[in-house]
């Protein structure tokens, strides 16, 4: 089977893409990053891609008139890759359902869906005092954090959490769920219908 084609868009640090890279190394995972993209130049997630020889671009709306104009921009260079999975993995911008309708798009959130959406999980989950949060894959539709989801990861607050520390233990499971969840994808297959998403089998 030809291994499935990844593109990733960023906007930080790119510690998510990082982890796919790795992943994408061994033939047997069944994926490969074909390109990187960001809202945003001079971001670590960029350096990381350049370094694994992956091609990058950027669409900053700024650049653009409107906002719609700066989604079909984004849209277009995307469709150049030819991606069957496009991965938000810290992308800080909303998709829109045109984005959505062309390219199977997954997006990693750092707390449990439907709980604390937006781009603030860790922050959320720590002041709301909930003693369990953690990672949530889902397919992305036109809501923030919304769509159905794929796979999710349990991570423990502690007592002396604050968000950055919260957040870095979330990152470290949320690297594993992942890699685990898009290999899986590349090697059997996703079946979405209506909320339910199975890998690897018929949905019932
Ligand atoms: N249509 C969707 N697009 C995206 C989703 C999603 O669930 N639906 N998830 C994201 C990532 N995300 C949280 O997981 C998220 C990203 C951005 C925002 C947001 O309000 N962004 C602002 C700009 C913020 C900035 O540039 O600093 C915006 O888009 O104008 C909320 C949630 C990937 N896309
Ligand atoms: N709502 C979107 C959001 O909060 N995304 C989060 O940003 C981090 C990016 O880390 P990374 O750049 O090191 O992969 C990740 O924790 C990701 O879930």
């Amino acid at each position: 089977m030809p291994e499935a084609r990844l593109v990733v868009l960023v906007s930080g640090s790119g510690t998510n893409l990082q982890a796919l890279l790795d992943a994408c190394a061994d033939p047997a995972y069944g994926a490969r990053v074909v390109a990187v993209g960001a809202d945003r130049e001079d971001i670590e997630g960029l350096a990381r891609a350049d370094r694994a020889g992956v091609p990058t671009f950027v669409r900053q709306v700024s650049d653009f008139e409107t906002r719609d104009g700066w989604d079909a921009a984004l849209a277009t260079v995307v469709e150049r890759f030819e991606p069957d999975v496009v991965v938000s993995a810290g992308f800080m911008k909303l998709l829109s359902q045109d984005f959505l309708d062309r390219f199977l798009t997954l997006n990693t959130h750092p707390a449990l869906c439907p709980a604390f959406p937006g781009m603030h999980g860790p922050r959320d989950a720590l002041e709301h005092g909930v003693k369990v949060t953690g990672a949530t894959l889902f397919v992305v539709d036109a809501g923030v954090d919304t769509g159905p989801i794929v796979a999710q990861v349990p991570v423990p607050v502690e007592e002396d959490d604050d968000v950055a520390s919260l957040h870095e233990r979330i990152k470290a499971a949320e690297r594993q769920m992942l890699v685990d969840a898009v290999g899986r994808i590349a090697r059997e297959g996703i079946t979405v219908e209506g909320r339910r998403v199975r890998i690897g089998a018929v949905a019932r």
